[in-house]
């Protein structure tokens, strides 16, 4: 992988939240209509992210016909999602909210329409903004054939972020809903 996801030596150990969900605890949704892990969207990935131990989890999506590329196999911009997604999630254990700066993801064999891929994804070293982690997707389950792996910088920003940047229509949908509030608010006490 490239010296852009690769930690400087003066990276240190992730800390994991006080208030991290416990290891086995499903994370949930970050936001309703995310392609990622939103029940809101029809044919997203619906991703189910578990907080495991440290700064670690596992997560799990099932292919379906819509998210093809070539006939009966999944489309490689979805897997990098699924594991985008789940390298993303990684952040509820810091409680640090931040975004993918670079994903370098390895396309190991191909993936059919119906596999349940199981994602596994820690992060590795913080250094200042920048949080490095990697993931590995297997297919059928945690013995499975890797099949996709990921190593990713994900770089920490503040709620401004969404804010500034989102289209207005759904910032202030986002905003009046007292669930993503709390969501945001989460992370925000984050000192
Ligand atoms: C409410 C809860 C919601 C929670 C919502 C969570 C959503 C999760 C969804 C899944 C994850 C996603 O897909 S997130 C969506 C996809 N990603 C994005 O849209 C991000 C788009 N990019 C950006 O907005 C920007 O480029 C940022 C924020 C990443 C960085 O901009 P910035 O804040 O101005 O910071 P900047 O100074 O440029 O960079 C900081 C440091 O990181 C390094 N750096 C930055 N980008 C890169 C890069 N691509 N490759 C290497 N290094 C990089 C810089 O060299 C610098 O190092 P040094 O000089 O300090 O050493």
């Amino acid at each position: 992988m490239s010296t852009a996801t690769t930690p400087p030596a003066d990276a240190a150990a992730p800390v994991r939240h006080p208030d991290a969900p416990a290891p086995g605890e499903l994370l949930g949704a970050h936001y309703e209509y995310c392609f990622g892990c939103g029940g809101g969207q029809p044919h997203g990935l619906h991703l189910e992210a578990r907080a495991g131990e440290g700064v670690s989890l596992t997560a799990e999506f099932t292919v379906t016909a819509a998210h093809q590329g070539a006939p009966g196999l999944a489309h490689g911009g979805v897997l990098a999602t699924a594991l985008d997604e789940t390298l993303g999630s990684l952040n509820w254990l810091l409680r640090v909210i931040a975004v993918t700066g670079r994903l370098e993801t390895d396309f190991v064999r191909p993936v059919p329409v119906d596999t349940v891929l199981f994602l596994e994804a820690e992060v590795t070293a913080v250094a200042g903004r920048k949080i490095y982690s990697r993931a590995t997707g297997r297919i059928g389950g945690p013995e499975g054939p890797v099949a996709v792996r990921a190593e990713a910088l994900f770089i920490e920003v503040k709620v401004d972020h969404f804010i500034d940047n989102g289209r207005p229509e759904e910032i202030q949908a986002a905003m009046a809903d007292p669930d993503q509030v709390r969501r945001a608010r989460a992370f925000e006490v984050n000192p």
